[in-house]
């Protein structure tokens, strides 16, 4: 284990997804059992008593893989040469709101951190914001930050694609192996568009497979869309687990790579692609080679699948207009 370290900064790090990621982050999920890491975790002041409980912890685990823990409430100084940061760290909704409903409460936090991350990341910094309303707040960031290229800025939506693998596993009776080639369209929001005409069941069409447009519509889609609501409705506090599961298995894959044959959904500046606005934050199909993503090119978008994914995109829109007006961005 000679290698230097990886920085890694999670903000959020004394909430439920912070309970959940920093330990498997110190165990070697994100990066492998080769890389070593720092934590450098970010919180408000009042949480930094329990975060300071969450690091005696993370002490007692005696991780070897763990070189240094960091913990503060000013970004400048925590976010100091971060290769990757993990923005967690936002209000969650609680039943009967939607994720828009929180970009004027957490809005605000993103200006201050993307200028933040702009001042003393790592030139190599990459950065997936997983606080709501994700692709949003990744817009508001990568707006405040104009020296750090903007395709380092993603957002979460890894955990509606895994979703939707397991929705559809569930249908056919097949393991989540089976499924390839999910994509998640849009916002992580209700009017994300998860797709089955460009996934792959066993390498067969996992549309034909269903071969049901019925259920396609009326419920795979509203189920994945709506997942986050129904696990708020069921343990009254939103996914935590699922969402720190979704957040490593994202940077694990962006710095790591996409597995042969495969790719998964990441939400991406667009350069336009599928006629998606250049520049807003939209979930895309992307593979990754090198630590670089690219937009999966060249795939057959139907007329239904074209509806779904404009109402998505119009959605991110109306988002990047309200905080425009709100004078985040
Ligand atoms: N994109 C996705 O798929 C998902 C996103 N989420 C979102 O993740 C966010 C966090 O969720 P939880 O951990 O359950 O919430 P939580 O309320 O348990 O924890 C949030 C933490 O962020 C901290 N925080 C607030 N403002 C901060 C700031 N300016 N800097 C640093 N830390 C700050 C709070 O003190 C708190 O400890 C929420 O916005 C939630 O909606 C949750 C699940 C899935
Ligand atoms: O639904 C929520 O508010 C939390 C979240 O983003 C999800 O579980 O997808």
């Amino acid at each position: 284990m000679t290698q230097a370290p990886v920085k890694v900064a999670v903000t959020g790090a004394a909430g439920q997804i912070g309970y959940s990621l920093l330990f498997r982050i110190a165990s070697g999920e994100l990066l492998g059992p080769d890389t070593p890491v720092q934590l450098h975790l970010l919180e408000i002041t009042p949480a930094l008593k329990a975060l300071e409980g969450v690091v005696m912890e993370l002490d007692d685990c005696a991780f070897p893989l763990l070189s240094k823990v960091v913990i503060g409430d000013d970004a400048t100084k925590v976010f100091d040469g971060v290769n990757l940061a993990m923005l967690v760290g936002a209000r969650p909704r609680t039943a009967g709101m939607e994720r828009g409903d929180l970009l004027s409460a957490n809005g605000a936090i993103f200006t201050a951190q993307g200028k933040a991350l702009n001042d003393v990341a790592a030139d190599d910094v990459k950065i997936l914001v997983t606080g709501n309303p994700a692709n949003t707040n990744a817009l508001i960031a990568m707006s405040n930050a104009p020296d750090i290229p903007a395709e380092r800025f993603n957002a979460l939506t890894r955990l509606d694609h895994n979703r939707a693998i397991s929705q559809l596993a569930a249908r056919l009776g097949v393991p989540v192996t089976e499924i390839k080639k999910m994509t998640i369209w849009g916002n992580h929001s209700a009017t994300q568009y998860p797709d089955l005409f460009n996934a792959e069941v066993n390498g067969a069409n996992a549309a034909e497979a269903v071969n049901d447009q019925g259920w396609i519509e009326n419920d795979f889609i509203p189920t994945v869309a709506k997942r986050g609501a129904a696990i708020i409705a069921a343990r009254g506090s939103s996914s935590a687990a699922s969402a720190a599961n979704a957040t490593i298995g994202h940077m694990h894959d962006w710095v790591l790579g996409t597995p042969e044959g495969d790719w998964v959904s990441m939400s991406v500046p667009s350069d336009g692609s599928y006629g998606v606005p250049e520049g807003l934050i939209s979930s895309f199909p992307c593979v990754v080679k090198d630590g670089k993503y690219e937009i999966v090119q060249g795939l057959e978008i139907n007329d239904f699948s074209r509806a779904k994914i404009d109402a998505s995109v119009a959605e991110l829109a109306d988002e990047k207009q309200a905080v425009t007006e709100l004078g985040l961005i």
